[in-house]
């Protein structure tokens, strides 16, 4: 990003900037991204743009920051401590991403990761349809990755999810995304059927990387998408390329998920401090 109060002297610290909504059960949003960011030894700041009465079974109520509250918030961060990448999650509303995308435009972000959140694995909606219209058409063209599960894709591209089953199918699928202006599209396989999870990276470069891991046999899963997300930023704040930093973000969930803990009476969380386990990166996907 333009630094101007750095005069060209690099920050001590990768710094990367959260743009989420706050979980009340710490395991998605914004305390994921955290905890993400700290166990990759960068300094994280946020920007709150929901708050969620939610925990291991579900979203129980929600609320929008107004979008002057969220615009004085990203001001607050670039303006002073600045930023090396961020991240986007939950975006409750159009103003909220018209926002965004101004923040980041005139603050010259150019290592944006857009996850493109519209419904809690729970199924309550936390985005309404018109804020994901304007994510699409406003925020995706700024973004240097962005990473949909397989939903999320088929919405972005008005498809129906049974045109969206196979590795072929979802290759294209990433490649179509490029269409709508990111400069790379990490398509997500939580969602797909099978023994691995294998997500699929197209980029500007014009390859495909596969990143695949074994299916994990656990429903505690909650909050994967926002940690891997998250995880994908911090590595570009360091300076990684997206096939990098994908690589990375890949084995810090697929470790988070062999740990998570069974909190609550549904979906636990992850446990993001797995990362430190000595042997445990040895969960590395093969890519
Ligand atoms: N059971 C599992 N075992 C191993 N890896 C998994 C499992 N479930 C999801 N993943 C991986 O976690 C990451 C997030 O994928 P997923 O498709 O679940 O995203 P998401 O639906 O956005 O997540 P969320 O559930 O937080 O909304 C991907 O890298 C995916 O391959
Ligand atoms: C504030 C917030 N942001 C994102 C998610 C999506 O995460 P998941 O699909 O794991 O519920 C969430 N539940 N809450």
């Amino acid at each position: 990003m333009k630094d101007p109060h750095r005069q060209g002297r690099p920050s001590p610290v990768p710094r990367v900037l959260a743009i989420a909504g706050s979980d009340s059960g710490g395991g998605a949003g914004l305390q994921a991204d955290l905890k993400t960011f700290q166990e990759l030894e960068t300094y994280g700041t946020c920007v709150v743009t929901a708050l969620t009465a939610q925990n291991s079974l579900g979203v129980q109520r929600v609320s929008a920051v107004p979008a002057t509250l969220v615009a004085d918030q990203l001001e607050s961060v670039l303006a002073d401590i600045g930023t090396d990448a961020a991240k986007t999650g939950m975006l409750p509303t159009a103003d909220i991403v018209a926002a965004v995308a101004s923040a980041i435009r005139r603050h010259g972000v150019d290592r944006l990761v857009v996850d493109p959140v519209r419904t809690a694995t729970a199924g309550t909606a936390l985005v309404n349809d018109e804020a994901f219209g304007a994510l699409r058409d406003i925020l995706l063209p700024l973004a240097a990755l962005v990473t949909p599960n397989v939903p999320e894709a088929c919405a972005l591209l008005g498809v129906r999810e049974d045109e969206v089953r196979t590795l072929d199918e979802r290759e294209s699928a990433a490649r179509a995304l490029l269409g709508l202006g990111p400069r790379a599209v990490l398509l997500k396989g939580g969602h797909a059927a099978g023994d691995e999870c294998v997500d699929v990276l197209v980029g500007a470069d014009g390859g495909t990387r596969f990143f695949a891991a074994p299916r994990l046999p656990t429903r505690h899963t909650h909050g994967t998408g926002c940690t891997l997300a998250a995880a994908a930023a911090a590595c570009l704040a360091r300076g990684h390329s997206a096939a990098e930093a994908c690589g990375t973000a890949k084995a810090f969930v697929a470790a988070a998920i062999a740990r998570a803990v069974p909190l609550g009476r549904g979906a636990g969380p992850l446990w993001h401090a797995a990362w430190r386990e000595p042997g445990i990166r040895g969960s590395a996907p093969r890519t």
